[in-house]
C-alpha cells in the first residue's frame, strides 16, 4: 500500500484515482456485443459465454430439475445462515414503505402521489470470480416487497455450463424461477434487448465487474433503465488510536479480495496506527486463498496520513467511498459530516462484511465516486412514483386563470382552451 503523509490537492487527485481499465476499450466491446446480441439473439448470447466463460450451455434457461437438485448440495447449517439474512434483509427493506402523500394544493384541487412496483426486472448476480449468492437477496427481497411481477435472474455459468448450487437454492428461495446462464455483456444485452430465452426488462439491478457496469450504462441508451453504477468494491477506513489494527486490517483484505481492480484507503490521524495496519496487512494476506487478488487490489490501495479531521472529512467526501467505516474516538464528527458515501459502518464492532451479508442494509452500492450522485439499492430502487390529480369544479376556477395566463404566455392556445372551454361551461351553467 502506498503511504502519504499530508498530500497536497494534485496529489491527493492522483493518488485517490480508481484502478480502471481503458474505458474505451471497454466500450468498444460492449457497442460490438450490444450490436450482436440484439441482431442475432442467443445465438449471439452462446457465442461470447463460450468466448468469456469457457462454455457452451445447450439451454441458456436453467431447468427445474436443476433448480431442485441444488438444495441437497447445500448443507443446513448455510440454509440457516441465509434465512438468518434473508429475514433481516426483509424487516430493513420493508420498513421503508411510505405513506400516500396527498395535498389540496387550494381548495378543490387534489394532488397525491403513489408507489407503483416496476414490472419487468432483471437481476445481475455476479459470478466470474466468485458466486456471490448474496447478492440474490440483497435485490430479490427489496423486488417482492415492492411487489415486482416478473424477475429475471442472469448469472455467468461455470466451465462446466453450470451454475452455482447455492445461487440456484437462494434463487429458489425468493420466488425466482427464471435463472439463466449467462453473465457479463451479453447477460446485459440480453436482457435490454430481449432475446429467445432471455426476457427482456425494464429495469437493470446488480453490482459486477467493469465490463458489466459499462454495460449497464450502455443499456440506459435502449430505455432500459440500471439502479446505479456498480462496479468494483471499494473501502475507504477513518481510524484513529482507538480502532483496532487487526480489525481495520481484516476489513480494508475483505474488500480488496473482491478483484485486483479493487481499492482500499485508510486516513488516519496516528501514524503509528497507519504503520500497525500496514504491517497487519501484510501478515493477514498471507494465508488468504485468494491472496494474489487482494495483493494486486493493495497494489492500488492507499495509507494517508493527515493532521487534521476536518481535512480527512474533505478527502472522504471528495472520493465518496462505496463502503465507509469510523473507527475513531469522535465517531459523529465524520458521521455527522458525510456526504458522499454508499453504506457507512459504525465503531470497532461493526464489520463491513456485516452489511455485505447479514445485518439488513443492501450490499448493492454505487461505486468510482458515484455515491456523490446516486443511492444504494433501497426500497423505493424497485418502485415509481405517479402523481395523481382530481380537479373539482371550485378547483379549476380556482387556478383556472392562471394556467389560461400561463399557457397564453407560452404561445400554447390549446393549453388554454382545455381550460377556456370548463370555465365557459361552468359559467353557461350557473347562468342558466
Ligand atoms: N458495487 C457493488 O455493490 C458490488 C457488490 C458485489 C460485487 N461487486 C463487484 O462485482 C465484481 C464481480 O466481478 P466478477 O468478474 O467476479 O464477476 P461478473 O459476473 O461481474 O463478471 C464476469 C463476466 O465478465 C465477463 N468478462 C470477463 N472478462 C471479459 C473480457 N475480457 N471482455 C468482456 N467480458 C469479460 C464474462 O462474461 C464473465 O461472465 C467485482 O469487481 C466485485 O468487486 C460490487
Ligand atoms: N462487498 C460487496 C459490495 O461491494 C458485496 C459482497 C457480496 N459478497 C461479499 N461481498
Ligand atoms: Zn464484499
Amino acid at each position: 500500500m502506498k503511504k502519504v503523509y499530508n498530500p497536497g490537492k494534485t496529489e491527493l487527485a492522483e493518488l485517490l484515482k480508481r484502478p480502471s481499465k481503458n474505458i474505451e476499450d471497454v466500450e468498444r466491446t460492449v457497442n460490438q456485443i450490444f450490436g450482436e446480441v440484439s441482431y442475432m439473439g442467443d445465438e449471439a448470447v452462446k457465442k461470447y459465454t463460450s468466448l468469456f466463460d469457457g462454455a457452451y450451455p445447450d439451454k441458456i434457461k436453467v431447468t427445474p430439475e436443476e433448480i431442485q437438485a441444488a438444495e441437497a448440495l447445500v448443507s443446513e447449517e448455510l440454509k440457516e445462515a441465509i434465512q438468518l439474512a434473508k429475514s433481516n434483509i426483509e424487516s430493513f427493506h420493508a420498513a421503508q414503505k411510505t405513506e400516500k402523500v396527498s395535498v389540496e394544493t387550494v381548495a378543490g384541487v387534489e394532488c397525491w402521489q403513489e408507489k407503483r412496483p416496476i414490472q419487468k426486472v432483471g437481476l445481475y448476480i455476479p459470478g466470474g470470480s466468485a458466486p456471490l449468492f448474496s447478492t440474490i437477496l440483497m435485490l430479490a427481497v427489496p423486488a417482492q416487497i415492492a411487489g415486482c411481477k416478473e424477475m429475471v435472474l442472469c448469472t455467468p455459468p461455470n466451465k462446466e455450463g453450470k451454475v452455482n448450487p447455492v445461487i440456484l437454492y437462494t434463487a429458489k428461495l425468493c420466488g425466482i424461477d427464471t435463472i439463466l446462464k449467462v453473465g457479463g455483456i451479453q447477460a446485459i444485452a440480453g436482457m435490454t434487448f430481449g432475446t429467445e430465452s432471455i426476457p427482456k426488462v425494464y429495469k437493470i439491478f446488480g453490482p459486477g465487474n467493469q465490463f458489466v457496469t459499462v454495460a449497464k450504462q450502455m443499456a440506459t441508451k435502449y430505455n432500459v433503465s440500471i439502479d446505479m453504477p456498480a462496479g468494483p468494491s471499494e473501502l475507504l477506513v477513518v481510524a484513529d488510536d482507538s480502532a483496532d489494527a487487526v480489525f481495520v486490517a481484516s476489513d480494508l483484505l475483505s474488500q480488496a479480495e473482491h478483484g485486483g481492480d479493487s481499492q482500499v484507503i485508510l486516513i488516519s490521524l496516528s501514524e503509528v496506527f497507519l504503520e500497525k495496519v500496514e504491517a497487519e496487512v501484510q501478515k493477514q494476506l498471507q494465508d488468504l486463498p485468494r491472496k494474489d487478488i487482494a495483493a494486486e487490489a493493495i497494489e492500488n490501495s492507499r495509507l494517508i496520513f493527515v493532521n487534521d479531521q476536518k481535512e480527512a472529512l474533505a478527502i472522504i467526501n471528495e472520493y465518496a467511498p462505496e463502503h465507509f467505516i469510523v473507527c475513531t474516538e469522535d465517531s459523529d464528527f465524520f458521521v455527522n459530516g458525510i456526504e458522499n458515501a454508499g453504506s457507512v459502518f459504525i465503531g470497532n464492532n461493526t464489520p463491513e462484511s456485516a452489511g455485505d451479508y447479514a445485518s439488513g442494509t443492501n450490499h448493492t452500492l454505487p461505486t468510482n465516486g458515484y455515491a456523490k450522485q446516486y443511492s444504494g439499492v433501497n426500497l423505493d430502487s424497485f418502485l415509481k412514483t405517479i402523481s395523481f390529480q382530481k380537479i373539482s369544479e371550485e378547483g379549476i376556477q380556482n387556478i383556472g386563470p392562471a394556467i389560461e395566463l400561463m399557457a397564453d404566455a407560452e404561445g400554447l392556445k390549446a393549453h388554454k382552451r382545455a381550460v377556456s372551454f370548463r370555465l365557459k361551461a361552468l359559467k353557461n351553467s350557473s347562468d342558466e
